[in-house]
């Protein structure tokens, strides 16, 4: 008999593994298939059934992938991803069917494996199936954490922040070349670290001693592309094979140790408690706030904060940094852009937040990377809670749907030359992307629609107007727009592979505080 031992010598254990996973998957579909009642009246599927090097696949950029599905077979897709039926939808008319019309059925999310790992058993707001819970920590959400007054009431963080990217664009670099998506990086994370905890991460080095990027990046990876061990939700010992399980016990074990010191040092009754209250301080207080019919434990309080990085980190950065990509890209539009904040902020001022409504042709710029370069391509994907019939087709309950935005902003029927970048398309146009426009989704619709586009947006419009104003940007000698390297990653998120190097060059003298 062939021992374990020969065979993981041999570097034949891997295969096997995958041959057996392989095995069972098409045992349990051909099983499955049998005892099957007879079908609805399903949206068009592709002939054959993708299978684990498909999902795999489909898993390294689901939104190019579905997008070459839908071209062949039209907005609305029915697939049977291994266990799961799910079905993709592609146009802002199915986009409003899925997220208006039928917004409550479709309002769950599919209880994802990572996320059960990583979310304290999906008891955050992203993952949290629909039912009372989620709808309890939502209003908490809504009404306390990321409100309007909330969000104002860290406007001076804010501008402390800024103010230090601005800094280390001047001095930290080497003679005026930049690393910008390495400072973006830094101040997305900053600024989410004020709110949510008080502090910034990246001084001091005292977050840091957690590796806090570096939890970070391994979360999104671990969260992101499609876990194939997902779509086989019976079989859950594919996790432990493909030893992704380890990898999600010990990231959370390093998140769930670094909230219990934060936690800790929060609750030490001689800390200096005179300064604005952050989101953990807010979180605590409910904990503690015995009146609410549904009490927060702490682990909904460390999930719920999590999802607060999660959610707001990546995806600001990857907006400032695909808008200032496409600003080097598209020279006319970064000049436009820079003469309007000049002409509205004089020379030696600095741009503060309420400057920013007057910043037309900023914000239609903003609208347009959203468009093109949506941080979540493919929505966190959504589950019917019951039947529902679309149009002609059923949606069978605890079907999982997947709505393409990346598509849906690059579709012609909605939007003229829809490859090239071109914000005036805005201009004059009534037209926003806060879950009302179907054409235009970065932050969803619906009752699951994002509540941190309050505070996303006004840490993205700060930072472009300060970039804008202080600095004139070039590409770094003998490198053309052609060159960059424009190559997308997906976790859950969406950035490039390679980060943006640029020139800056200070354009008037401002006094830095
Ligand atoms: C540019 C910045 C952002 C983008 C593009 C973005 C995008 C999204 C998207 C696409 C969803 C899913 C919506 C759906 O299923 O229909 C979402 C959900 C969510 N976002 Fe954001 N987001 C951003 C910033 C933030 C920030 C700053 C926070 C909070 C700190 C936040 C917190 C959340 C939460 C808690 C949810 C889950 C909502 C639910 O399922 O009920 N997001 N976001």
């Amino acid at each position: 008999m062939v021992s374990l031992q020969l065979l993981m010598e041999e570097g034949l254990l891997p295969s096997l593994l995958a041959s057996l996973i392989f095995i069972a998957a098409v045992l349990k579909i051909f099983l499955s298939n049998k005892a099957r009642k007879p079908k609805p009246n399903l949206p068009p599927s592709p002939p054959k059934l993708p299978l684990i090097g498909n999902l795999h696949q489909l898993g390294k950029m689901p939104h190019r992938s579905f997008n070459k599905l839908s071209q062949k077979l039209g907005p609305i897709i029915f697939l049977q991803l291994g266990e799961v039926p799910t079905v993709v939808v592609s146009s802002a008319a199915m986009a409003k069917q899925v997220m208006k019309t039928y917004d409550l059925p479709f309002s769950s999310r599919p209880q994802l494996f990572s996320a059960k790992w990583l979310f304290y058993g999906s008891t955050d707001i992203v993952f949290s199936p629909y039912g009372s819970y989620w709808r309890h920590i939502r209003k908490i959400c809504i009404l306390e954490l990321l409100s309007t007054k909330r969000v104002e009431s860290f406007g001076f963080a804010r501008a402390e922040e800024v103010s230090r990217l601005i800094h280390r664009i001047e001095v930290d670099s080497s003679p005026r070349i930049v690393n910008l998506s390495e400072k973006l990086r830094l101040y997305a994370n900053d600024v989410l670290c004020r709110v949510v905890l008080g502090r910034n991460f990246s001084e001091g080095g005292d977050y840091n001693r957690h590796g806090f990027q570096s939890m970070l990046e391994d979360y999104q990876e671990l969260l992101g592309g499609f876990s194939v061990g997902d779509f086989f939700p019976s079989m859950e010992f594919i996790h432990t094979i493909t030893g992704h399980k380890s990898r999600l016990k010990k990231t959370f074990q390093r998140f769930d140790k670094f909230f219990d010191e934060l936690i800790e040092e929060r609750l030490d009754p001689g800390r200096n408690k005179t300064r604005e209250k952050d989101l953990l301080d807010v979180l605590l207080d409910v904990h503690k706030d015995g009146s609410s019919e549904m009490p927060l434990t702490m682990n909904n309080v460390k999930a719920i904060l999590l999802d607060m990085f999660a959610a707001g980190t990546d995806t600001t950065f990857i907006v400032l940094d695909w808008t200032m990509t496409e600003l080097i890209m598209n020279p006319r539009v970064m000049k436009q852009a820079q003469a309007e904040v000049r002409s509205i902020i004089p020379q030696r001022e600095q741009v503060s937040e309420k400057d920013l409504h007057q910043f037309d042709y900023l914000k239609a710029i903003i609208k347009e990377t959203f468009r093109l370069h949506p941080p979540v391509p493919v929505l966190v994907p959504r589950e019917s809670i019951q039947d529902v019939a679309i149009d002609d087709f059923e949606i069978p309950g605890k079907t999982r749907v997947f709505v393409n935005v990346w598509e849906i902003g690059r579709d012609p029927k909605s939007w003229e030359n829809p490859e090239e970048f071109n914000p005036d398309r805005f201009i004059g146009r009534d037209i926003d992307f806060k879950g009302q426009d179907f054409e235009l989704l970065p932050f969803g619709a619906g009752r699951r629609v994002c509540p941190g586009i309050a505070l996303g947006v006004v840490a993205i419009e700060l930072a472009l107007a300060r970039l804008l104003h202080r600095f004139d940007w070039e590409l770094p000698l003998g490198v053309q727009a052609e060159d960059l390297d424009l190559t997308e990653v997906f976790g859950i998120t969406m950035h490039k592979i390679t980060d943006l190097v640029l020139v800056a060059k200070p354009h008037l003298h401002e006094s830095i505080c």
